[in-house]
């Protein structure tokens, strides 16, 4: 299935714009709790101990590699990992997420946001080093949160429906939201940076709340400092970028704008509409998606249906990597997920 080197794998060839026949398959959220053997080792340390610990972190990258063939690793870490490298208060809450103790809504708290510097992750590009020595030809994907997400964490103070003091602050403040962002695209872009000179084949940028945007917000607020994160991989051009976020169907191709190779696509949108949209304004990107994860708990001939579907719709892109629309559900029986993949590897044009 793999072939001799990483950057010459399935993943990072389909992400390039060619066409892999079977298409790689990953899934966002392959490693954690839907998996016995996760929630075997992460018992009795909190996650972002674990994020930092580069035993539990190789382990718990490898686990999902291993029980279902997936074409690539993701690195287990967080989108808020960076933002605690630099200072930032804050936790993970199980069942709940990312919650901060301080929230950054004036000038006075933005002066307390540094830079992210290399010194302050060693630990990740320690775990990034052991992961590629351990995969041999198979991609490591690294990851970092794009600077709206992660600003909606910090603004909000956690998790948010609506993200309403964040757009109040975008609009009520842009300058505030503007100098926000860049600081937040230096951590994000550093932290990219980091796992790509460590050795990581592809990175993934997930602004995974970027569907509460408007178009207009979105192109005025937003994609600029997405572009500046990525901008920090320029000199690897060789290293592919994918972006993802959920329900973004109408920001498909302003997303495309950021510097990317590789569009995710949520599952609210079907593939080849997406496909045309982003051929239609003339972006040569490859697209990821988009198997609903609640799918994996329907019986299996609907699920086998809808993810030949996919496979074939994909063969309409200029490079197709298969993924979910969203992350792997937390009681998805993890044995569907390998047969899916088996599923997959099986399907040659
Ligand atoms: C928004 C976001 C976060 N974190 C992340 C995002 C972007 C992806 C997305 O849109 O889902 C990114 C992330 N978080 C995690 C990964 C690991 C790699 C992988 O995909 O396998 C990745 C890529 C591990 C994790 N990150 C988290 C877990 C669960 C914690 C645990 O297992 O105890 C895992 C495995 C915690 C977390 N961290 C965050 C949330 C919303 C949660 C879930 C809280 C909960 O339901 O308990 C913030």
């Amino acid at each position: 299935m793999t072939s001799a080197a990483p950057d010459q794998s399935p993943l990072v060839r389909a992400a390039h714009g060619e066409p892999q026949d079977p298409p790689p398959v990953w899934f966002m959220r392959q490693a954690g709790r839907s998996l016995p053997e996760y929630r075997e080792i992460r018992e009795g340390t909190q996650m972002l101990q674990a994020c930092r610990t580069p035993d539990l972190v190789t382990e718990i990258t490898l686990q999902p590699v291993r029980r279902h063939g997936v074409d690539a690793a993701i690195f287990f870490s967080d989108i808020v990992v960076p933002l605690q490298a630099v200072g930032v208060d804050l936790d993970i809450v199980p069942g709940t997420g990312p919650v901060v103790a301080d929230p950054i809504r004036t000038r006075a708290d933005l002066d307390r946001l540094p830079e992210l510097t290399p010194d302050q992750v060693p630990d990740i590009a320690e775990s990034v080093r052991r992961l590629v020595a351990e995969l041999g030809p198979r991609p490591l994907i690294g990851f970092a949160g794009a600077p709206f997400t992660l600003a909606s964490y910090l603004v909000e103070g956690g998790p948010s429906r609506n993200h309403e003091r964040t757009k109040a602050l975008m609009h009520g403040d842009p300058q505030l939201w503007h100098d926000l962002c860049a600081r937040l695209a230096q951590i994000s872009g550093e932290f990219l940076r980091v796992q790509v000179e460590a050795g990581a084949s592809a990175v993934q940028l997930f602004d995974s709340w970027a569907g509460a945007l408007s178009r207009a917000d979105y192109r005025e607020h937003v994609l600029a400092h997405s572009r500046t994160a990525l901008s920090a991989l320029d000199h690897r051009r060789e290293v592919p970028r994918i972006h993802f976020g959920v329900g973004t169907g109408e920001l498909l191709t302003d997303m495309a704008e950021a510097g990317v190779d590789v569009v995710g696509v949520d599952y609210r949108v079907a593939l080849p509409d997406a496909i045309d949209r982003l051929a239609a304004a003339g972006h040569r990107v490859a697209v990821q998606g988009n198997l609903d994860p609640a799918l994996l708990f329907a019986p299996w001939a609907p699920l086998e249906q809808a993810v030949r579907r996919i496979v074939a719709e994909g063969r309409a892109a200029h490079g197709h990597i298969v993924n979910l629309g969203h992350g792997v559900l937390p009681s998805t029986d993890p044995d569907v997920i390998t047969r899916v993949v088996e599923l997959i590897h099986s399907l040659h044009d």
